[in-house]
């Protein structure tokens, strides 16, 4: 028997998704499953059964012989599984032991080779398939790998933020990119989003923190690792959390409700999002005529003969701008940011102005 999980996601908010990193033995993965049921906290089970190593000779998964367990922990518990799959053959594995959930993971859905690999092994099926976002933060990747699925047939689909790869290792293991699972889910605003705070953090003392930000905002639900005995865990061990803990994670989240009905809040909210109507019209007038007047500075270059792009001049705005930008409550990083999409702007009109006119123009 299958839950159909996708309808779960339309009857509670979040749903949370928890169990080890990796099946280890049968007393580990029913021992962890059986607490985790006892929380009346946890929806789905959770566990790895192969594990895409990031380098050969580390522990692997212990394979299909743990689905076994799974479907063992699943008569026991009541709780639906869930598993990663990134081949054919564990397609084919995990339709045979009745897996309620499969996930494509961010190894898998960089290849495009690998997703389509997938999908053809679920046509005609009727599975439910998470995709995890790739390593990499293409989103352009992450909907393809959505398309795959459909092109074959598949409608329960969910997605996964589980962070993304860095070359250093700053906070998180795996930078959130908020915005970026915020537009996929604008894509494809059915499908449930859930967020994977252990693969974000790396570290369970930051995975209260950001299961919190998730649920502010408005993701599905929470997939968490979690292990009977973390310390001895032969994989992750650093990231996963006793069932009782991720018990007092839970009950210490604060839940808003996504509903904007209510009319006195609505009103409030009405008069507050005006204002920031208004000011958006302001900004944007004043941008345009920032524009115009850096098309005036475009034909005064042009005339006597001076590149468009002016180092120092730039250096000076940036300076400048940082302190300012720090004194109205705007971060750094903000500010970086917006200078440099500002900049580029500039450099594009003053480069029309150069086309016009004939001359060289740089890109
Ligand atoms: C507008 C100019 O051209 C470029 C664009 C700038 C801007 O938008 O502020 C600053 C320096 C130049 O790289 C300029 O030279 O002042």
């Amino acid at each position: 028997m299958k839950t159909n999980v996708i309808e779960l996601f339309k009857q509670k908010r979040p749903v949370v998704i928890s169990g080890p990193c990796s099946a280890e033995s049968e007393e580990q993965l029913l021992s962890t499953a059986k607490e985790l049921a006892d929380t009346g906290k946890v929806d789905i089970l959770r566990a790895g059964i192969w594990k895409p190593r990031t380098r050969p000779g580390s522990f692997e998964g212990v394979g299909v012989e743990a689905l076994g367990w799974m479907k063992k922990a699943k008569e026991e518990t009541g709780l639906p599984i869930s598993a990663e799959v990134a081949k054919f053959s564990h397609v084919f594995d995990a339709l045979k032991h009745d897996v309620d959930v499969m996930w494509i993971g961010a190894r898998t859905t960089v290849n495009p080779f690998s997703v389509q690999e997938i999908a053809d092994a679920l046509r005609g099926t009727d599975a439910t398939v998470f995709v995890k976002n790739p390593l990499n933060p293409d989103i352009q990747l992450w909907t393809g790998a959505i398309e795959r699925l459909q092109g074959a047939g598949i409608t329960k689909i969910g997605l996964i933020h589980r962070g993304f790869a860095q070359h250093q290792k700053v906070k998180y293991r795996n930078e959130p990119k908020w915005q970026l699972a915020v537009e996929m889910k604008r894509r494809f605003p059915d499908m449930p989003m859930v967020c994977d705070p252990s693969h974000i953090c790396g570290n369970r003392d930051l995975l209260q923190a950001v299961s919190q930000k998730a649920l502010d905002l408005n993701m599905d639900g929470l997939m968490i690792e979690s292990h009977i005995n973390p310390e001895v865990a032969l994989s992750d061990k650093d990231q996963q959390v006793t069932p009782s803990v991720l018990d007092q994670l839970l009950s210490d989240l604060v839940v808003r409700s996504t509903s904007v009905e209510d009319a006195s809040f609505r009103e409030k909210l009405d008069v507050l999002r005006s204002r920031i109507d208004m000011i958006d019209e302001d900004i944007m007038k004043l941008l345009g005529d920032r524009m115009k007047t850096s098309e005036e500075i475009g034909h005064v270059k042009n005339d006597e003969g001076i590149t468009i792009l002016q180092p120092n001049r730039w250096e000076e705005i940036i300076e400048k701008s940082l302190v300012k930008g720090g004194i109205h409550g705007l971060s750094e990083k903000f500010m970086k940011a917006y200078l440099k999409i500002i900049h580029q702007e500039s450099i594009d009109h003053q480069n029309i102005v150069m086309n016009k006119a004939g001359n060289n123009v740089v890109k």
